[in-house]
């Protein structure tokens, strides 16, 4: 008979007996329900999370946002920054990912974000602070395993108590019953199965729409405001739009997917977790979304002369991405505003799409930044 209090008594060594001991055990779950959000409650995230400048600097070359502003002293001057700043998509990861622990780590996708504005510039060494209110909660519809919870979060500085950024994001997030489908996911699965990359169309091909584009889509001459603005009048007097595609591309790799949202404390088991996903309609461990996004705008700042980010609206997570997957940017400009920001700028806002190999979007949003005039 074991003496089950001796210290000893695991014998690791037989692998059934400890497989029928894990067997009989209680899991120590992590992560909330659908049910445990109710509208108004107010959570605060205590983690909390101390930017700092080798996680930014990680986070911009990984990303490829290579804007030496955010790491050179000098150019951060020009920039009217003190000193080099904290890259605002590695701030919004940050404060997002400090989130996860207590809003979506059971599980569940990042449908999408609005109202993302930034209130002030924060610099490595911030400790972060960050809240959430449950705005709306609700059962999904298509998915019955699932609901679908909006939160709005407030990042803030520790020290100061001043806002850094606040947005509002929704999630899927499961229901205690068991989950027995995953939904929307099947398309794409059966799609990746068959080696295929495509999606079913039910329609037959000549059912399918002809796609009501504008004749003609122009892309602005250079990255300043006047070759955006410029274009943008082009493009009304001839009944055209601006859009135009980015030519980088960044493939998905254990770094990305796993390494940056763990950075950020992102407990999310769809990103680091691959024992576990094995299981799940992506077959595998999936990309933050901060970080497919963050890649896009990487993709879109790379063709402009950035200034400052101003407020994103309406992002959308479209479709999952898995290790491999490679990431374009595709961008459209919707409004120049040449009032806005300081003298040297104007504001821009654009609708960047972010797509993979296969042409399928998997991120959508508007963004508008300022951007430096010639
Ligand atoms: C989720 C999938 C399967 C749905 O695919 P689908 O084709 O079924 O989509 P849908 O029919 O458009 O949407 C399903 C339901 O969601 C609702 N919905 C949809 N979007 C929004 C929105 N913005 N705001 C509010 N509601 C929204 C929509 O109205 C609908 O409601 P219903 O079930 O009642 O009909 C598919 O879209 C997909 O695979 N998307 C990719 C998701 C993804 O990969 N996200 C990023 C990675 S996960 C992540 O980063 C995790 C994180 C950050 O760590 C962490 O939250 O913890």
């Amino acid at each position: 008979m074991t003496d089950w209090s001796a210290p000893d008594a695991i014998d690791c060594a037989d692998e059934q007996v400890f497989q029928t001991l894990l067997d009989r055990v209680e899991t120590r779950e992590k992560g909330n329900y659908f049910e445990y959000f109710a509208e108004g409650d107010e959570i605060h995230h205590d983690p909390g999370l101390r930017l700092s400048q080798h996680g930014n600097e990680e986070w911009m070359g990984q990303t490829l946002n290579h804007d030496p502003a955010y790491w050179r002293p000098d150019d951060a001057r020009e920039r009217g920054f003190d000193e080099p700043p904290a890259h605002p998509d590695y701030l919004l990861a940050c404060v997002m990912g400090i989130t996860v622990e207590d809003l979506s780590e059971k599980g569940g996708y990042f449908l999408g974000r609005t109202d993302v504005t930034f209130h002030r510039t924060a610099y490595p060494g911030t400790e972060l602070d960050v809240t959430s209110t449950v705005v709306d909660t609700r059962t999904s519809s298509s998915r019955p395993d699932y609901g679908i919870v909006t939160w709005e979060s407030v990042g803030r500085d520790r020290e100061t108590g001043e806002e850094l950024v606040a947005y509002e994001r929704t999630n899927m997030i499961p229901r205690r019953e068991p989950v027995a489908s995953d939904g929307g996911e099947r398309q794409r699965s059966a799609a990746r199965a068959d080696g295929s990359g495509a999606v079913a169309d039910e329609s037959s091909p000549s059912e399918a729409a002809t796609p009501d584009l504008p004749s003609t889509l122009v892309a602005p001459e250079g990255g300043t405001f006047e070759d955006f603005r410029v274009a943008l009048e082009r493009a009304r007097d001839n009944g055209a739009a601006v859009a135009y595609r980015h030519e980088r591309g960044r493939t998905m790799d254990e770094r990305l997917v796993a390494g940056l949202p763990l950075a950020t404390l992102n407990t999310a088991r769809q990103h680091h977790n691959r024992d576990v996903m094995a299981d799940s309609p992506s077959g595998d461990i999936v990309a933050y979304g901060d970080v497919t996004r963050s890649i896009a705008l990487a993709h879109a700042r790379s063709d402009e002369a950035t200034f400052r980010e101003r407020r994103f609206e309406n992002e959308r997570f479209h479709d999952f991405v898995t290790l491999g997957d490679t990431i374009y940017g595709f961008s459209r400009v919707l409004d120049c505003d040449g009032e806005a920001g300081p003298d040297h700028t104007g504001a821009v806002t654009f609708e960047h799409v972010a797509f993979n190999q296969d042409s399928t979007p998997v991120y959508s949003g508007r963004r508008t930044a300022l951007i430096t005039r010639q």
